[in-house]
Parts: C-alpha cells; structure tokens; sequence
C-alpha cells in the first residue's frame, strides 16, 4: 500500500489526535503526518444495531427489517415485549400499555428502571416524586448515591457518588447546575479548565476563545501535532461556478456505443433530462448548472437507479459519472421525504452513503449533491479524515440524508456510534475499482459487513468507474444483487480526447525535459499543468524547483497537512498557480477546469493508473494532452499496456515504445479490447436482448470484443 492509500485508508481520529509527523520539508510548508489514537473520554454510547443474520424484530423472519414487517406488527422475534414480556408485539404496540409510542410500563423481565417493579416503564413510573424517577433496580442517584429517584429529580440537589461537579469539581451539583458556570453553557471545571483554552467555566464545545492552535506542540507519540483544521464552507452561489464546460467534442459523447447486460427489466435508456422523471427542483438545478443534455452513462445509469437496481457501471474519466448516480440518489431520497435530513440526533442515519479514495474527491462529490439538492430539504455531509472530527461530527448532528466520506473516517464515526447505517438505501462506491482494491478492501468490508448495514437486495449498491479490472469485478459480485452492467464505450480504455506523447526519457535528463515542456506550452498560452511523480519527496522537490524559476507552483500530497492540501488545490483551480505536482493522490476523480496537460513526470506502475491520471485533462468533451516521461530502467512492466492504451485510442505509438513493448517479456494486464474484451464477467447469457450494443453509436465492429 502506498503512504497515501494508508492515510486515506486509516484517517481517523479527532482533532486532539492527529499528529504531524514531520517536520516541514520544503519552502512552501509540507510536513508530514501519522495518526493516532481518539483523545478525549467522552460518554460512549451503545446503540442497537441490525445484524446480519439477526431477523427481523417483529416477526422474527430474515430477508427484512422490522419497519417494513408485513406481519402486522407485534414485538416477535425470540425477543419478548418491553413492556408486558409477552411475545408477539413490540412495546409501542402493547396492549397492556398505555397509550402509543413508549409510554408502556417497563415489562417482560426487567422492572422498571426506577422502583425496580415490572410492569410499566420508568418515564411512566407511579412511584417516583412528581412523575420524574427514582433510579432504582441497584442503581443510585447519581448525585446523592441513594436509591429511588434518577439525578435530575435528587431532592438533596446534592452531588454524590463521590463525583465533584464537572465544572467547579465541588461537590453538591452537576455541572448544568454549576453556579459558578453562568448560564448552562458549562464550564470545564474542577481542576479540568476547558480542553481549547485551558480556562475554567466552560467546556470546549462553548469555548468562546478561538480554537488553540497547538501545531507544533508535541503529542504522546512524540510528534508535532498538526493544526487544527476546520474547512471553510463554500457559498451555495459558488458549487454553479465549479466544474468543467463541455467542449467541442460534447456531441461526439453519442456516438459512443454502450454495452449493457443483465437479468430482468431493464429500463429504457432517457434522450433528455426533462423526460427522465426525475423532480422539477432537480431538473431546474440541472439547467442552473448548465447541463444541456445527459451524457452516456446518466441517459442509462438515470432510469436504471430509478428503478431500483443495482449498477456496476463503467465510463470514460469526465464523462459525467458523478451526477449519473447523485441525481437520481435525490429523486428517491426526495420522494420519500427528504430522508434524516432534519432529525437532529446523537447518530446520523443516512438514506445515502458515497465512499470514495481521496479525501479532495469526497469533497468534490460532496459539492455536487449540495448543487444539485440546492433549495431542497435533503441535508448533506461530507466526513474526511485530516478535518476537525468535532466540526463533521456537529454537521452529522444537524442531519445528514446524504453522507460522502473517505472509508477510513466513515469506520471512526461508525465505531464511534456517531453513524448507523440502518436508513441506507443507496451505497456508492466512486472509483470502485480502487475501493475494492488492496488498499481499501479491508475498510470497505468492514461497511458492508457492519451490523447496521442492510444487506445486498435490501439496499442499492452502485459502484462506478472508468476502469474495472475482472479480478476487482468478480469480488464486486458480492456486494450486488442481480446487477446491471453497463460499459460506455471500453472498459478501461482512455479517453480518445486526450492527445497522448510518451517520451523516452532517462531518469537524469527528466527534469531538463520537463523544463522544456512547461516553457513551451506556457509560450502556447496553456496555464494549468498537473504534474504527476511517485513520491512525496519528488512532489516536493519538484515544486520548489520550479517555483524558483519563477513558475508559480505548488503540490500535494499524503504527507502535507489537509489544510494545505485544500489550499494547494484551490490555488490551482483558481489560477493562483499553474503548475500543480501531485503524488497519486489527485490521479483520480478530480475535476478541474482548464488543464490543458498533464506530465507523467513518473509513470505510475499500474497502467489503470495511467488512465486516470491522463483523465484529469479532456473532460467533457474538451480537448486535452498528456505527456509522458518513460524511463527504460523503472518502466518495463508497463511497455506493452501502453501500447495497447495508445493504439486503442488511436494514439501514434513510437517505434521504441513498440520494440521495448515486445522485449519486455512481462504479461498483459489491461482489460481494455483484444485479449481482454470490455464485457461483463458475467458472460454472454446476461446480455440485453437483441444484440451486443443496446443503443448509441455503430455497432462494434466485432461483436465478441464488445462483451
Ligand atoms: N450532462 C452534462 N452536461 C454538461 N456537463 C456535465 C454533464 N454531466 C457532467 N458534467 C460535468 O462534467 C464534468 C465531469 O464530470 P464527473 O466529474 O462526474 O466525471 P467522471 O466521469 O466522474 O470523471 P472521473 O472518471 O475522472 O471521475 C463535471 O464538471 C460535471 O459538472
């Protein structure tokens, strides 16, 4: 796994437990960072989860959940009644109890909470002082340790149990009833001052001194503590102004044939957005956007999700993937009343989880929902690690219908208790390939795999990419139901729109190639190249080097702090700076307005890789241009894909690259046409009906390398 799979895969903990590991390493503030632990004992907090093999808890049955029993109601299952111990009901369906909802005595086997009798609950307890409770059943109050009514009702107002005030540390009251802690804000007291400020009287929640920046300071691993860092919210006029025009080449996106397979009802591909049903606040945030008509992959994938299947879908980079699932994500969470979107709560219950790699592509995706769900009431929230966990957390709190999050974050709020996963309808997976991957399989498991999660067919499963190795497909089986398959154009190919060069370049004349590359397209008047090299150490370098001579550049990478990461990106969509030297870390998903090239300054080792990072150029039907440094001694392995991926996209491939092609000696893993026809792995038998291309474009020219 590459150091920045690690960070992306392992980013968690909050803020008081992100460490920088390093120092900065060149003049325009990188360093480096680790992770470690959770900081801070707040109250753990248990909540009932789903599990996979566990019934439903009304009738007891497997196959659905108890909200959408048919049975007819009643607590069942094995598990008896809350309230009355009987089996067949559940406790807001007693009828013993008073009234609907949870008003029911505390029954079964256990008494109630406060005196301890079984028969009625403790809220609703007869023998507790003004209806409140007494904590009974063996435990105490919490302020005067004796038995018989909860804290809150404590006649003696006295703090017990030996705890002092969390404010003040005295004892005789708890911390909201500090006298010292003015009004109820609360202070962090006793000998504890607030975690932000060290000052007594309040907590960090209320600190109203801003947050301590304690970068710099040690951890108790030994290591700086990175800042803290709190994004900046982008004003919703600004989510019209991102992303990328279509270009010339936007119409040519029809001709593209489309391979479609799969069992069952198969909707009809939309020819327009206004046709696709989808509801009338998204179809006029779509036209705000300037979306005139659906690309490929949405005039398909648009339907398909409306219909309710699960999609592994396949298209070329910056053809418009992202809003072939958002949009009708929106439409059922809308149609259903907006999902959690205003329930504010202690555990966020998302309808609609989006997991992708990188930290910057989360947030990508994360500004497109709030676009597209502009004026509506479906509330999203993006998790990534790097970021204030407490600030994610409190807009997780405020309600979250739609949740985008790197994996390694998702799983700290998931086992925190902070996110369930009971309300998901819809699990995406960006980049899919790359999830399924070594790098994240572990923490993509471990969401599928949770309690929470509802299982394959009682959720959607959408995974989505412009590359989709057959290995990565057939574990990607597991997590779908009966799926549809659909291929724009060949999976894995590059996108034709990019004009590609590969350069024969030994290591030691790289960096006087690469300067004469930049002075010629800066002569030419394009301004914004995205530079791509192996290491963190390269980025770096790279981007000093060429600040000094005067090319206004920056980097990013694994080991910069996410506030720079941010910021380097920013500057580079902005124009701030031109040049932008990035590890793998931006190969994938980013959508950037305006590169004209991008420079495989090292090429990476995976040739799905290459494909990707090439496709942060030629977007949407623009025009793009990669230019790559190949290196005889490191690059080999990679000889015959590139040729492949050159010659598929029509690309002029040199003689050399041929001849070291065919010594090479080392076996093709590209699943592009020729040895590895664009098909579903699951064979010929789950073709659509009719013939090899559904629709769009001319019929492929050998009907077996289609499928
Ligand atoms: N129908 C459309 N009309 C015009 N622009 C569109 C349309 N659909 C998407 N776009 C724009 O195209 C750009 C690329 O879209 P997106 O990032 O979703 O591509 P992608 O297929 O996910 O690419 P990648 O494989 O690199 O992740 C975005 O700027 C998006 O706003």
């Amino acid at each position: 796994m590459s150091d920045w799979e690690e960070e992306e895969a392992a980013a968690g903990g909050c803020e008081v437990a992100e460490w920088n590991g390093g120092a900065e390493t060149n003049g325009y503030g990188s360093g480096s960072r680790g992770r470690g632990g959770f900081g801070g004992g707040g109250r753990g907090r248990g909540r009932g989860g789903r599990g996979g093999s566990t019934g439903c808890r009304k009738c007891g049955e497997e196959g659905h959940r108890a909200f959408e029993c048919t049975s007819g109601g009643g607590g069942g299952g094995n598990r008896a009644c809350f309230k009355c111990g009987e089996e067949g009901h559940m406790s807001r369906e007693c009828p013993q109890g008073g009234g609907q909802s949870f008003g029911g005595g505390g029954g079964g086997n256990r008494g109630c909470f406060k005196c301890g009798e079984e028969g009625h609950m403790s809220r609703d307890c007869p023998n507790s002082v003004n209806g409140g409770g007494g904590a009974s059943g063996g435990k105490g109050c919490f302020k005067c340790g004796e038995e018989g009514h909860m804290s809150r009702d404590c006649p003696s107002s006295g703090n017990g149990g030996g705890k002092g005030c969390f404010k003040c540390g005295e004892d005789g009251h708890m911390a909201r009833d500090c006298p010292q802690g003015g009004d109820g804000g609360g202070g962090g007291g006793g000998n504890r001052g607030c975690f932000n400020c060290g000052e007594q009287g309040h907590n960090k929640a209320d600190c109203p001194n801003p947050p301590k920046d304690n970068t710099g300071e040690l951890g108790p691993d030994g290591k700086p503590r990175p800042p803290l860092y709190v994004p900046e919210h982008i004003a919703d006029e600004q989510l019209f102004s991102e992303g990328v025009n279509p270009g010339i080449n936007f119409d040519a996106y029809h001709n593209i044939p489309v391979s479609v397979s799969g069992e069952g009802e198969i909707p009809d591909p939309i020819d327009t957005f206004g046709a696709s049903g989808l509801r009338d606040l998204l179809i006029s945030n779509i036209e705000r956007a300037g979306y005139k008509t659906p690309t490929p992959i949405q005039r398909v994938c648009i339907p398909t999700i409306m219909a309710g299947r699960d999609i592994m879908g396949c298209a070329q980079t910056g053809s418009g993937k992202t809003a072939a699932f958002l949009l009708p994500i929106l439409h059922g969470i809308l149609a259903s009343g907006g999902g959690n979107s205003g329930s504010m709560s202690s555990t966020a219950e998302p309808s609609a989880v989006v997991v992708a790699p990188t930290r910057e592509l989360a947030i990508q995706i994360h500004n497109e929902a709030r676009k597209f769900a502009l004026d509506s009431i479906v509330r999203t929230v993006v998790c990534y690690g790097g970021a204030s966990m407490n600030s994610q957390y409190r807009q997780l709190q405020n309600g979250c219908a739609v949740l985008v999050a790197t994996p390694g974050r998702l799983n700290d709020f998931v086992t925190r208790g902070r996110v369930s996963f009971s309300s998901v309808r819809y699990l995406v997976l960006d980049e899919a390939d790359r999830m399924l991957d070594m790098g994240f399989i572990g923490d993509i498991e471990k969401i599928v795999n949770h309690q929470t999660m509802p299982a394959v067919g009682q959720r959607q499963t959408l995974l989505f990419s412009a590359t989709f190795p057959e290995e990565i497909q057939t574990l990607a089986c597991n997590h779908l139901q009966n799926y549809v398959f659909y291929a724009v154009g060949t999976v894995g190919a590059a996108n034709t729109d990019v004009c590609q060069e590969v350069l024969n370049v030994p290591r030691q004349q790289k960096r006087e190639v690469l300067m004469s590359k930049i002075e010629e397209f800066m002569a030419n008047g394009d301004n914004k190249v995205l530079i791509f090299v192996e290491t963190k150490r390269t980025a770096d370098f790279l981007a000093t080097l060429l600040s000094s001579q005067q090319l206004n550049s920056t980097s990013i990478h694994g080991d910069r702090f996410q506030s720079q990461r941010e910021e380097a990106l920013a500057q580079f969509k902005a124009g701030i700076r031109s040049i932008l030297v990035a590890t793998a870390v931006a190969a994938r998903g980013l959508d950037i307005r305006g590169v004209s090239h991008v420079i495989n300054y090292d090429l990476p080792k995976e040739v799905d890789e290459y494909v990707h990072r090439i496709g942060r150029t030629g977007r949407v039907g623009n025009k793009g241009h990669a230019v790559s440094f190949y290196d005889e001694e490191q690059d080999g392995a990679l000889a015959k894909n590139l040729v492949k991926i050159l010659t598929d996209a029509s690309q002029e491939v040199p003689e050399w690259l041929k001849n070291a092609a065919a010594h090479s000696g080392h076996s093709q893993t590209y699943h592009g046409v020729g040895d590895f026809a664009s098909h579903d792995i699951r064979g010929e038998g789950l073709q659509r009906e009719g013939s090899s291309q559904a629709f769009g474009g001319p019929a492929p020219v050998d009907e077996e390398e289609e499928w």
